[in-house]
């Protein structure tokens, strides 16, 4: 028998199991055309059973066929397959945690079943939200909403991930608002197993993308796909709208029971971050920061594919036959859990789990039966034609029930934060820019000539330098929301970027000019020198003149020092002529 559902008040770390739910979807206006049954499924808010035992499609088939040919002995007679009702068990009736029925919102089921999970994972905790069902029973419908735009131009109806995701947002950024110092980083990954093989869809499909190895986390932190690309993401709608640019690439086909039917396994994975200060009187070290913890929370929602009933027929038998082996391993995962959490037995202690039969089960390994809080749903068909497929999974769910999983915040290392390495790469960048830009002041000061070297790239520097105070400003005065909300890291990282490659630009052309403007003026003082040593000489002015009219080697007369130098020339000349005529010339 389950354990007691989890009070309102249950804290973050979830009821210390799996929490399991179950929805049941309506008959779709396809089924009723083509006369499909209800199964008499009779439903409590916690409980779900079935009132009597009702024969199948198929069965009733059989059954009629039969009573028309009755001397057809391999035919089985009404009460003989009411006797073949072995899948009932004797109290007949599952307990959850909750049970929705076919009038339910998805809004409801995740209000209900769900959002502790988020509200957890915004804590820096662990959490899984896995569907689970046969196929066409409403997980992807659950999961990611419909996709069918309605009548009026309206999207469909939302999925779980687009509650999870609104609620995860706000409680994040109402956290980094309400508490000075503290700071959130949310990155994204999704990718499907398909026959085997993670596809990451954050990608464009092609070999980097494709078939991506499972590897072991070092550190005993479970199981990870290698090279599977991590966006980092700042509000629910930038990543619905990398979803949905994602869910082309998945593997969906029509079948004979759904028109879009997903051939793969799909986990969307949102690492959150949240650094935040330390509560308490921290005593002064050399490290005049404040003292802050970080805890990183994986929160990933699960859309597995539909487990199917191989007939004579079934398209996509390769594919179809996958996904049930990824499912039986998952089954057998869950088994041994179940096993071990009600023998009690917890963490890596007890039978031996066979999380490394299949990559499904690898990746999903922490949150099942580790340090999670993990919530399932399971969803049916409502036809009775689905009945023994519908027992199968509320089974499944049953035993998931008995997982043990009790979810802790999970601290990590200043090297392992992300938000401190984001820290410190802008603390380097600032200091780049600060001393650049105490370069470029040096460079610009009042030179030789007696006059600004040049007055538009002053400007214009000057310009920039404000820019870039009022971006350091801002940076250092926002503080923790700066640092926060990464869509604003990467803005400021670029600007930053940006400017200090002006910067450097203009600092190379500055020393260009200051380069050509040295020279000029050496070649004036060493064309005042001739000249005057010609003038000594006794030769005449004129000579002298045509010397200095050479003076000061110009580069570009369009640069902003040229005419200084043209005047600067005619002066000489000047002074020349009136030193000649005084008798004092210059000595060498
Ligand atoms: N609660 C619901 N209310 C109305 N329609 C639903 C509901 N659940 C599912 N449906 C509809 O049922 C059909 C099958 O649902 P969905 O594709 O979600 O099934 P699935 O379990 O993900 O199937 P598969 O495993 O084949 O991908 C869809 O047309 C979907 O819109």
């Amino acid at each position: 028998m389950m354990p007691p559902p989890p009070s309102d008040t249950a804290s973050l770390t979830g009821p210390g199991r799996v929490s399991v739910c179950c929805r049941v979807r309506p008959l779709l206006p396809n089924e009723v055309a083509q006369g499909f049954q209800r199964a008499p499924w009779e439903l409590t808010a916690r409980s779900i059973s079935l009132r009597e035992r009702q024969l199948t499609r198929a069965e009733s088939e059989l059954l009629r066929e039969g009573e028309g040919h009755a001397s057809t002995k391999s035919l089985k007679t009404r009460g003989e397959l009411r006797n073949l009702d072995h899948l009932r068990r004797p109290d007949d009736e599952t307990i959850m945690d909750h049970v929705f029925g076919e009038r339910a919102t998805t809004e409801e089921v995740y209000r209900l079943a769900f959002r502790d999970i988020v509200h957890a994972a915004a804590e820096g905790m662990n959490g899984a939200i896995l569907a689970y069902g046969q196929t066409s029973s409403g997980k992807t419908f659950s999961i990611s909403g419909s996709t069918a735009a309605r009548a009026d131009g309206e999207m469909g109806d939302k999925g779980i991930i687009h509650f999870a995701l609104e609620d995860l947002f706000a409680e994040l950024q109402g956290k980094a608002s309400a508490t000075s110092g503290s700071e959130y980083l949310v990155r994204m990954s999704y990718c499907e197993l398909y026959m085997e093989r993670v596809n990451d869809l954050l990608r464009k499909i092609g070999p980097q993308s494709q078939n991506l190895t499972v590897k072991e986390d070092p550190e005993g932190r479970g199981f990870y796909a290698d090279g599977l690309k991590e966006k980092i993401v700042s509000s629910a709608e930038e990543v619905l709208a990398l979803f949905t640019e994602a869910e082309k690439r998945r593997r969906v086909a029509h079948t004979r029971y759904n028109e879009v039917s997903s051939r793969s396994h799909t986990l969307l994975t949102l690492c959150v971050e949240c650094s935040m200060p330390l509560e308490g009187d921290v005593p002064l070290g050399e490290d005049p920061e404040p003292a802050q913890v970080t805890r990183i929370g994986r929160l990933v929602i699960v859309d597995l594919a539909g487990n199917e009933r191989l007939e004579a027929g079934t398209e996509y038998v390769a594919e179809s036959s996958s996904i049930n082996k990824s499912l039986f391993f998952l089954g057998k995962v869950i088994e041994k859990l179940a096993a071990r959490g009600s023998r009690g037995v917890a963490g890596e202690e007890g039978d031996h789990v066979p999380f490394r039969d299949s990559k499904l089960t690898r990746l999903l390994s922490v949150h099942l039966g580790g340090n999670s809080r993990t919530g399932l749903l399971v969803t049916l068909t409502p036809a009775a034609d689905a009945v023994e497929q519908s027992l199968t999974t509320l089974r499944f769910a049953q035993k998931a029930a008995e997982v043990r999983c009790v979810a802790k915040p999970v601290l990590v290392s200043k090297e392992q934060s992300l938000i401190v390495k984001q820290r410190e790469i802008i603390a380097q960048l600032h200091n780049q820019v600060k001393s650049l830009q105490e370069e470029v002041q040096q460079r610009a000061s009042p030179q030789l000539s007696g006059r600004p070297v040049e007055d538009d790239l002053a400007a214009e520097r000057q310009q920039c330098a404000a820019q870039l105070q009022a971006l350091v400003l801002s940076s250092t005065e926002q503080g923790s929301s700066f640092v926060s909300k990464s869509r604003e890291v990467d803005t400021v990282v670029t600007a930053l970027h940006r400017n200090m490659d002006v910067l450097q630009k203009q600092k190379a052309l500055v020393v260009d000019n200051m380069k050509a403007l040295y020279k000029a003026v050496n070649d004036v003082n060493a064309s005042l020198a001739h000249a005057a040593e010609v003038l000594r000489s006794g030769q005449d002015t004129a000579a002298a003149a045509s010397i200095l009219a050479s003076a000061g080697s110009v580069p570009d007369t369009s640069v902003a020092w040229a005419p200084a130098v043209l005047e600067l020339r005619e002066k000489l000349q000047l002074l020349l002529a009136a030193a000649k005529d005084s008798g004092q010339l210059p000595e060498g």
